[in-house]
């Protein structure tokens, strides 16, 4: 588009941004709950897309903080994506991703990532798909049996000022322990995470929060809805986010959530994969798993500086050939030493593995195989066995899980 212009939005246009995203994403942020919103843009990187001097096209950078395994990354977070549909199909996406790349460069952000709203727009763009999410549904219209003793110290339900407090350092030990998350202040808690009402799901209630204190320790966080009164369906308890440092914490709050009076059901939207309850129920037809959803997509805007600062499950050295369109920095073949004191320098040597960085991207969080990539023909393994052995590289103790709805 020839009168495009790519520049910074300020923060008089922080209504026009709101309106842009009633308008691309079919919702209707009502003027009482506009101010809760504007929060987001306001403390990101906007980036805008220009015609005649008019916005078109939007791209929102929240500078935060990933956790990676074994560290955390300065991250660029893409939220609030959208091109007026009479600007669509010309570009501007295109543009904006572009401006984004470079301001995380100069930032010295290491990677980028976001929730896609459709799963084919992101690759091009060199982003892979990191974790994945599920949706457990709990039938709790009788008792739910665990195959494990739940700790018995008693549980407290605190209000919402509480939450950094209480809450932060429990969320900073369960992103240590799991690759995915984001690290959070204080607005992400009470703004991002629980705000007091849902304004999409507003026929629940307000937000509840239980926490079992101490080391190990743990909390919940769930709204809920009673029984309907036309089809008696019966109340249902929404988990949000739900974690424990121990299985013993983690069955306390599961119990606790299933004892709850008058209610029939949790929904337990964005789960890890490898949640524990299925496992735990006596009767395990109990759980089911409703749903299994892409969830964040990961760009690495360094390659050489991220894989250097991640941790790796053991010994090696393999070349990597990188393949960045987008990102010439990162288009080389880098010898990747892992262990203890990882390495990442750029060599002429032969390469063991060739990936377009968005695959290193889906692999770099440990949640996605190696090996798999290969067997679909979009990673190329030259020299037998390599996959496997960076597969090792990269396995995580806990699969990738991102909660942070951004
Ligand atoms: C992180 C987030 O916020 S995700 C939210 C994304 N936003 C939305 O879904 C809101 C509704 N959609 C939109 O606003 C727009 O259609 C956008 C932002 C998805 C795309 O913007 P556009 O300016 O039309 O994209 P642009 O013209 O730069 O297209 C770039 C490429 O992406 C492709 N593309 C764009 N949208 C899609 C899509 N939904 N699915 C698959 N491919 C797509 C284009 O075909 C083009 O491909 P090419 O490079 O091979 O030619």
């Amino acid at each position: 588009m020839s009168d495009l212009e790519i520049r910074s939005v300020p923060e008089s246009e922080l209504e026009r941004m709101l309106d842009i995203t009633d308008l691309v994403f079919h919702v209707r942020i009502e003027d009482d709950v506009r101010d809760r919103f504007r929060w987001v843009p306001r403390r990101a990187e906007r980036i805008g897309a220009y015609s005649g001097g008019t916005l078109v096209g939007q791209l929102a950078a929240l500078p935060m903080r990933l956790s990676v395994p074994g560290a955390l990354l300065d991250c660029s977070a893409v939220t609030m994506v959208g091109v007026l549909p009479t600007h669509r199909r010309r570009g501007v996406l295109t543009a904006m991703i572009e401006r984004m790349h470079a301001d995380a460069v100069e930032a010295g952000r290491p990677v980028a990532a976001l929730w896609a709203s459709q799963a084919g727009i992101y690759g091009r763009y060199g982003f892979g798909q990191a974790d994945r999410s599920i949706t457990l549904e709990v039938d709790t219209s009788r008792p739910l049996g665990l195959r494990v003793e739940p700790d018995t110290r008693p549980l407290r339900l605190i209000e919402r000022d509480e939450i950094p407090t209480v809450l932060g350092p429990l969320h900073e030990r369960a992103i240590a322990r799991r690759p995915g998350g984001l690290a959070r202040d204080d607005e992400w808690w009470t703004e991002g995470i629980a705000p007091r009402v849902d304004h999409w799901h507003d026929e629940y209630s307000e937000v509840r929060i239980v926490v079992l204190e101490g080391d190990p320790g743990g909390y919940a966080i769930y709204r809920t809805r009673g029984e309907n009164e036309d089809t008696r369906a019966p109340g249902i308890v929404r988990l949000q986010e739900l974690e424990a440092d121990d299985t013993a914490v983690e069955a306390a709050l599961w119990r606790y959530l299933a004892e709850i009076d008058l209610t029939g059901k949790i929904q337990a939207a964005g789960r890890p994969v490898d949640d524990l309850l299925p496992l735990l129920a006596s009767d395990p037809d109990q759980v089911t798993i409703e749903g299994d959803w892409g969830a964040l997509w990961v760009r690495l805007v360094d390659v050489p500086f991220a894989l250097r600062k991640r941790s790796w499950a053991g010994e090696d050295s393999l070349v990597i050939e990188v393949k960045d369109r987008r990102l010439p920095s990162n288009e080389e073949r880098w010898r990747l030493t892992t262990g203890g004191d990882p390495r990442c320098e750029a060599t002429a040597d032969a390469p063991d593995l060739t990936m377009d960085v968005a695959e290193l991207g889906s692999v770099y969080l440990g949640g996605t195989q190696v090996r798999r990539l290969v067997r679909a023909g979009l990673v190329t393994e030259h020299t037998p066995g390599a996959a496997a052995r960076l597969d090792r590289a990269l396995e995580v103790p806990l699969t990738p899980h991102t909660n942070d709805d951004f």
